[in-house]
């Protein structure tokens, strides 16, 4: 007899050929169709961490309510944790955890504080007592909520709102995370906190993500894989070496010396663009192709004098636009 089979693990999502056509009014009477998406397609399997970036405008947040099933698409089809989002959307929120770009404006309501809102939530998704209240616990800590838990939403400035969203999103530990826009959220302290409560959820509890921003340093830290929308369309699906690499971007990298030290100018495939604290810190410009930091920094210690050493390296990543741009000239 043939031991049972287990099927495949299902993708949690699955683009393809997706376009997004919005008819938006002009003047009195007129109207004119803005193309939000032109034809995307990708497969986000179950356990990955996936990070959407592009410009204002490029698409993020129309992606995402399509994934989430608050858009339907205008063209294509789409598959969110093997349902139909739109038609299956009531099944859905079982299954996705989603915080949508201005979901905390809108949010919850201004007099309930999370303390009276999470058991609401909690019976809703059909949460039994003590799981639900530890997993309260839990998120009030790694989102330091806890002395707002009994403040009513409305007094909770936009950090926290954020955060208490992010809480009522977590609540039933969806195996899928859709959220816009979070990382890039309103304060420095919130933004480390989601960030590891993140990580933690990707890492230990095996969920699978997909997060938009506008920057790729937002997201270099959750999320290995970066899908790149430029124009509504799908320019890079990868990690973001390779989006440097093929883009023909440049990199920067910041040595820091233990002593003073003479310009690095013998090391090759870099050029020394700037010299400081009597050579101590060295920035050096590295084009791509030839970029290895772990070459460059070999060639660097070859070349320093017996009793200088390398302290610290910082890598500078081009900026987004720039690596938009040369795409778009390659
Ligand atoms: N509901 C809508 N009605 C009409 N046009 C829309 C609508 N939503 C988005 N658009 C248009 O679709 C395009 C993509 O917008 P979208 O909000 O998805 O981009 P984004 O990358 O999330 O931008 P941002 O980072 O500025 O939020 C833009 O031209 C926008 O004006």
């Amino acid at each position: 007899m043939n031991a049972p089979t287990e099927d495949p693990p299902v993708p949690q999502i699955e683009v393809v050929g997706v376009g997004k056509t919005f008819s938006v009014r002009t003047g009195w009477r007129g109207r004119r169709s803005v193309t939000a998406l032109h034809d995307l397609s990708f497969v986000v399997e179950a356990g990955e961490a996936v990070g959407v970036v592009g410009g204002p405008g490029s698409g993020k947040s129309t992606l995402a309510r399509i994934v989430a099933g608050q858009f339907a698409p205008s063209a294509g089809f789409v598959r969110t944790a093997g349902l139909l989002p739109v038609r299956q959307r009531a099944d859905l929120t079982r299954v996705v955890g989603a915080l949508l770009a201005g979901d905390e404006d809108a949010g919850l309501p201004g007099d309930l504080s999370l303390a009276r809102l999470l058991p609401i939530v909690a019976e809703a998704r059909g949460l039994a007592t003590g799981e639900w209240q530890l997993r309260r616990d839990e998120l009030a800590e790694r989102l330091a909520l806890g002395p707002h838990l009994n403040r009513p939403y409305g007094q909770l400035d936009d950090a926290l709102r954020l955060r208490a969203c992010l809480a009522v999103a977590l609540l039933h530990r969806p195996p899928l995370l859709i959220l816009d826009d979070v990382l890039d959220g309103p304060d420095a302290v919130g933004r480390d906190l989601i960030r590891g409560l993140l990580r933690h959820e990707h890492r230990v509890g095996g969920c699978t993500l997909l997060l938009s921003a506008a920057s790729v340093s937002a997201l270099e830290s959750s999320c290995r894989r970066l899908l790149v929308l430029d124009g509504g369309r799908l320019v890079h699906d990868g990690p973001l070496p390779d989006l440097v690499e093929r883009a023909g971007a440049q990199r920067i990298l910041v040595i820091d010396l233990t002593e003073a030290a003479g310009r690095l100018d013998s090391v090759p495939n870099a050029e020394v663009l700037e010299v400081e604290a009597d050579g101590r810190r060295q920035r050096l410009l590295c084009p791509p192709g030839r970029t290895a930091t772990a070459d460059v920094l070999a060639d660097v210690a070859d070349r320093l004098p017996p009793d200088v050493r390398v302290r610290d390296v910082t890598v500078l990543e081009p900026a987004l636009d720039d690596v938009l741009a040369r795409l778009r000239e390659v």
